[in-house]
C-alpha cells in the first residue's frame, strides 16, 4: 500500500509499504507516528490525498484512478480500543450481527467460540463482561464475518495489566490459528514482542523500519525502546528437556538456550526475550562459570550507550537465519577488552525469558 496525506494541522503520513500476506503486522510507535490514521485509510474510514491499497490482489483504493471502495465493502473485520458491541444485545445477539454481515461463506460460529473460549459467554449481557472478555466478543464478532483482514487499533489499551496478561494468550492463538493476516496498532513493548511477525516501526507519520520482529528490534531496538529493556528476540522451538533440573534447551537459528522449563513438549515454537543486560562478553572461552548459557560469537558493532556503558551487536557464529544478540557492558570493559567489529568472542548469556 502506498499512502500519502496531509492534515491542516501540519500532520503528514508518507507510507509505501508491501507487507506479507500473513501473521501479524505490528504498527509500532510513539502516540501521534500516525499508526491509527494508515489503519483507518485501510479501513476507508479516511481518505488520503493520495493512496493505493491492494489486499490479496484486490485493489481497495487507487486515487490516480478514482477508485475508493467503500468501507462496508471492503472484507474486513475492526476492532477498536473499547469493544463497540451492542449493549441492549446479549454475547448471542452480537456474534449474530457478525453472522449476518458475513459475506455467504460456511458458518464458523462453534470454532470462532472455540478458537476465543467465549462458549460459556452467550448468554451474558455485554455490561456484565470484563474488559478482557468484551475484546474477546468483539474479535469474534470481527472474525465470523469473515474478513480477508483483521484491523485491531490498541485493543488491550483500555484494559488492566492483569486483563491483558489474561487476553494475550488468547490472541497468540488467533494468530496461530485464525490464519488470518491482521494489522495490530499499539504502543505497548510487550504486545508488539509476543504478537508481531512483522514490525512497522512508524515515526512522525513516515516508517522509520520494516521487516521482521527480529530484525527490526535487533537493528532499532536501542533506539525505540526503554534502556531495561533493550533486547533481542529469538524464534526458537523446545529441543529438549532436562526434567532433574528444570530446565528446557531451546534452539533458534545461531544456537540453543537453556532456560527454565515452562513444561512445553519438545518441538513447540516458542519466543525468547534476551535483554542486553544479562549478556556479558568473555573474549575466550570460559572452563568454570556459572553462567549456563555460552555461545560463539562475532562482534558486529559497538554504539555508546550512555557515559559508562556500550551496546555490542553479536552475531551468533553458527547462525544460519542470521540471529543476533546485544549486550550491554562498560566502556571500560569493552576498551579491556579491545573489542571491535569482525573479533570472535563468547556471549554469555545469564537469564533470558520465553515470552510465550
Ligand atoms: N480527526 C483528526 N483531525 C485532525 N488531526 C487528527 C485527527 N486524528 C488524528 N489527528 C492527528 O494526526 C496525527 C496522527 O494521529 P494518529 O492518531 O494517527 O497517531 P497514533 O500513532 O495512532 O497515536 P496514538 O498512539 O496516540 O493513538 C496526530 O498529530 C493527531 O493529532
Amino acid at each position: 500500500m502506498r499512502l500519502r496525506l496531509q492534515r491542516t494541522g501540519g500532520f503528514s503520513l508518507d507510507l509505501d509499504l508491501s507487507l506479507p500476506a500473513t501473521g501479524v503486522t505490528a504498527l509500532f510507535g510513539p502516540s501521534g507516528s500516525g499508526k491509527t490514521t494508515a489503519l483507518r485509510c485501510v479501513a476507508g474510514l479516511e481518505r488520503p490525498d493520495e493512496g493505493y491499497i491492494e489486499i490479496g490482489g484486490q485493489c481497495w483504493q487507487d486515487s490516480a484512478r478514482g477508485h475508493h471502495l467503500p468501507t462496508w465493502q471492503r472484507p474486513l473485520g475492526y476492532v477498536f480500543q473499547e469493544a463497540s458491541l451492542f449493549p441492549h444485545l446479549d454475547v448471542r445477539g452480537n456474534l449474530a450481527y457478525g453472522l449476518k454481515r458475513r459475506g455467504g461463506g460456511p458458518h464458523r460460529l462453534p470454532e470462532v467460540q472455540e478458537l476465543l473460549g467465549i462458549g460459556h459467554l452467550l448468554d451474558r449481557r455485554v455490561q456484565g463482561l470484563s474488559g478482557g472478555e468484551r475484546q474477546r466478543v468483539a474479535i469474534a464478532r470481527a472474525l465470523l464475518t469473515q474478513p480477508r483482514l483483521l484491523l485491531l487499533d490498541e485493543p488491550l489499551s483500555a484494559i488492566d495489566t492483569a486483563r491483558r496478561l489474561e487476553i494475550l494468550p488468547w490472541l497468540e492463538r488467533l494468530r496461530d490459528d485464525a490464519r488470518i493476516p491482521m494489522l495490530y496498532v499499539t504502543h505497548a513493548a510487550d504486545e508488539m514482542v509476543r504478537l508481531a511477525d512483522t514490525l512497522v516501526l512508524m515515526e512522525g507519520g513516515r516508517v522509520r523500519a520494516c521487516g521482521p520482529v527480529t530484525d527490526v528490534l535487533l537493528q532499532e531496538g536501542p533506539h525505540l525502546l526503554p534502556a531495561d529493556d533493550i533486547g533481542v528476540l529469538l524464534l526458537g522451538q523446545v529441543l529438549e528437556r532436562d526434567s532433574r533440573w528444570s530446565l528446557a534447551r531451546i534452539g533458534f537459528a545461531g544456537g540453543s538456550l537453556w532456560l527454565p522449563d515452562d513444561g512445553k513438549p519438545p518441538r513447540s515454537a516458542v519466543r525468547v526475550r534476551v535483554l542486553a543486560r544479562d549478556v556479558s562478553i568473555a573474549t575466550e572461552q570460559p572452563q568454570a562459570t556459572s553462567v549456563q548459557n555460552l555461545l560463539p560469537c562475532e562482534v558486529v558493532e559497538l554504539r555508546p550507550d550512555s557515559k559508562a556503558q556500550v551496546l555490542v551487536r553479536l552475531a551468533c557464529a553458527d547462525a544460519t537465519g542470521g540471529s543476533g544478540l546485544l549486550a550491554r557492558i562498560t566502556a571500560r570493559a569493552a576498551h579491556g577488552l579491545a573489542l571491535q567489529p569482525g573479533q570472535q568472542v563468547w556471549a554469555q548469556v545469564k537469564a533470558a525469558a520465553l515470552v510465550e
